[in-house]
């Protein structure tokens, strides 16, 4: 979860009203800064000077020897390399932890209010400050693992009464974010954020594995995310000397660490590569969904997978409610009663969840753990199940989503206690539900 309040810039300041972005999921990519024509090397990727005198510098996303489906870097043309600064030294991690046995389990359907975002008059809380952890597991060290806020950092953004973009400066270049938008930072990569009023949003971060589009099976080649929406920043670069020196801050291990730098991280002129930073539209989504009868698993809706060695199990998938046409005949179109043996984060970006018309607010979340049983309120039962059941619109004007994980949550302290969000009432919202059993019921003659 991260809630910001700082200064503000005005959008115009920011030279971002012309951003260009470069599509497709995966590809291999090649950008300049239009400053610089002819900086990426032609033809190699180590000449023994660079064009315009820059460093060459490659990060890899993947182990050298993986195959070649799974094999990610990236070469950047650099005005310094990154290897120059100072010692890092630790650095406050603020509510950012990994330590998932701050307090007892708690296998209770779980439900925050919408998190608190600061007043920017009272308290500047940067991107960094405003970092929460509210629940994960796994750790940084031994990878493989799941954690709740850096292998793949998946980052959206919900709205406040104000604007809620966030512009994401990166090595790569500059994306600007807006609510109903995602977008991927993936391991290693340097990023800085920007935002243009109180802003409040969900962080996933991923160890171990990469975000892929889901395999689509019978669908066929199309459909789901189509991977030209995702887009890619250009290169921009900027050299310049601040007064203050550059601070770069380092997750290393679960802990942050900070170290100084004269020059600015964002100096890539040129950069080619598979290994990008992604950012996504969710209204772009193509919905696959029953037409017949019945209720379809969710997984139809899965924008991203970061998949386990297990087939078909993932370490986190990232699911969207989007708005479509409910059309199931004879059948209860909500989400049915289950227990799941995955774990089932819940966000709303927007609007209204279609289980929970009430209680389940923007900017808030649910978790439902591992066999943790959950489903639609009793209100939406009741209506749902005397509902005349015409074609209509579901979800319309929300968007709502899910992290779910094979791996068993842990809440912080910050999550159960500090942040003093938590809904203790939330069991109340099944309470109603009543028996409809009759031992004399026959099947209807019609
Ligand atoms: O619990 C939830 O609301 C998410 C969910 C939605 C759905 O349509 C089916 C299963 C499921 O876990
Ligand atoms: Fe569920």
């Amino acid at each position: 979860m991260f809630v910001i309040a700082w200064e503000w810039k005005l959008l115009t300041d920011c030279a971002m009203a012309g951003l260009k972005y470069l599509s497709g999921f995966g590809n291999e990519l090649a950008s300049e800064d239009p400053r610089c024509p002819g900086s990426l090397p032609e033809g190699q990727n180590n000449p023994q000077v660079c064009p315009y005198g820059l460093y060459a510098e490659q990060l890899s996303g993947s182990a050298f020897t993986c195959p070649r489906p799974t094999n990610k870097r990236s070469w950047l043309y650099r005005i310094i390399p990154s290897v120059k600064h100072k010692p890092f030294t630790k650095a406050s991690c603020g509510d950012l932890t990994e330590n998932w046995n701050e307090v007892e389990p708690d296998p209770n359907q779980l439900r925050w209010l919408p998190f608190a975002i600061p007043k920017s008059t009272e308290k500047k809380v940067d991107f960094v400050a405003g970092l929460h952890t509210v629940c994960g597991a796994g750790d940084s060290i031994v990878s493989l693992k799941f954690s709740s806020l850096c292998c793949s950092l998946c980052l959206f953004v919900s709205p406040v009464p104000q604007q809620g973009e966030i512009l994401i400066t990166t090595e790569f270049g500059k994306m600007m974010v807006e609510p109903n938008e995602i977008c991927v930072i993936q391991q290693g990569m340097r990023f800085s954020v920007d935002v243009f009023g109180e802003t409040r949003g969900y962080i996933l971060e991923v160890y171990g594995a990469h975000f892929e589009l889901p395999d689509l099976g019978p669908i066929g080649a199309n459909g789901l995310a189509n991977p030209r929406d995702f887009l890619c920043p250009v290169a921009w670069y900027e050299d310049r000397k601040v007064s203050t020196g550059y601070t770069v801050i380092n997750k290393y291990q679960g802990k942050l660490f900070a170290c100084q730098q004269d020059f600015s991280p964002f100096n890539v002129v040129a950069w080619h590569g598979n290994y990008t930073p992604y950012k996504y539209n969710l209204k772009n989504f193509m919905v696959i969904n029953c037409v017949a009868f019945d209720h379809a698993d969710p997984s139809i809706f899965t924008v991203l997978t970061a998949k386990s060695t297990r087939p078909g199990v993932a370490i986190a998938d990232f699911v969207i409610f989007p708005p479509r046409w409910g059309v199931a005949d004879h059948t209860f179109r909500p989400p049915y009663y289950h227990r799941n043996c995955m774990s089932e984060f819940m966000g709303l970006i927007k609007g209204h969840y279609e289980a929970k018309e009430e209680g389940f607010q923007p900017g808030g979340a649910s978790l439902h753990s591992i066999m943790t049983p959950h489903g639609p309120d009793a209100d939406c039962f009741e209506k749902n199940s005397t509902a005349e059941l015409s074609p209509e619109r579901v979800a319309e004007g929300t968007m709502a989503f899910m992290f779910e994980s094979s791996f068993s949550m842990a809440v912080t302290k910050w999550g159960l206690q500090t942040c003093q969000k938590l809904d203790k009432s939330y069991y109340q919202c099944w309470e109603p539900l009543r028996s409809h059993f009759n031992p004399n019921w026959k099947p209807s003659t019609q």
